[in-house]
């Protein structure tokens, strides 16, 4: 998928001095990426691909773990003075916001997250790393220590052409209303340790 680098600034955070580059795919959708430091040389740069995730990232949601995830993200970024993280509007993996609420209700009836899609005729990750392969070039970033504990997020960027060096570990706490979640992730979408 096509996508273009548009306008890049800079984004003060209580972590550290990021720069914001603004993205624009060829379906109309916005993206962003963080970044600090040089990310263009051949030493390779910690980063993280994050999805959208609105209850979790912006309205504190402990349903997931995104919100902790991203501030994790940022943070040991800001520790080692330098990587990306790209942050892609591929909110509810995929199904989009009106749809994750849709599949929270089914949850909260007693389905897992897993089951939730399907009874909604979604698979149970809809999403694709197409641009986040386009987003890493655009940046100059050549090799990427990818924060994650998903294999089909690994997998997928590496088919797309992502060079992933290595695969850190990247766990936050559970809470009492994450843990069912955590633990389908685990035994349904083969989430790492
Ligand atoms: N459809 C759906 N999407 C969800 C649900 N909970 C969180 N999400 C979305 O899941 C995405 C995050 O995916 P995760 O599998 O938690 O994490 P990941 O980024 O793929 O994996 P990690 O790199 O290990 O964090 C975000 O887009 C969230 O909006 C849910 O119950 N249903
Ligand atoms: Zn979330």
């Amino acid at each position: 998928m096509s996508i273009k680098l548009v306008t890049s600034t800079i984004l003060p955070t209580p972590f550290a001095e990021f720069r914001l580059h603004g993205f624009e795919a060829k379906n109309g959708k916005e993206h962003v990426a963080l970044t600090l430091g040089d990310i263009t040389t051949d030493e390779p740069v910690l980063a993280r691909v994050h999805s959208e995730c609105l209850t979790g990232d912006a309205l504190f949601s402990l349903r997931c773990d995104c919100g902790p995830q991203l501030e994790a993200a940022m943070k040991k970024i800001a520790e080692v003075g330098r990587g990306v993280i790209l942050y892609l509007r591929q909110e509810g993996r995929g199904i989009g916001l009106i749809n994750k609420i849709r599949a929270y209700a089914e949850q909260d009836k007693g389905l897992d997250t897993v089951e939730a899609n399907e009874i909604l005729g979604f698979l149970p990750d809809q999403r694709e790393y197409d641009i986040a392969a386009a987003m890493f070039n655009q940046l100059g970033v050549k090799q990427v220590r990818l924060l994650t504990n998903n294999p089909r997020k690994l997998n997928a960027l590496q088919e797309a052409g992502v060079n992933v060096v290595e695969r850190v570990q990247h766990r936050v706490k559970t809470t009492a209303h994450s843990h069912r979640y955590l633990a389908t992730k685990a035994a349904k979408m083969g989430h790492m340790e």
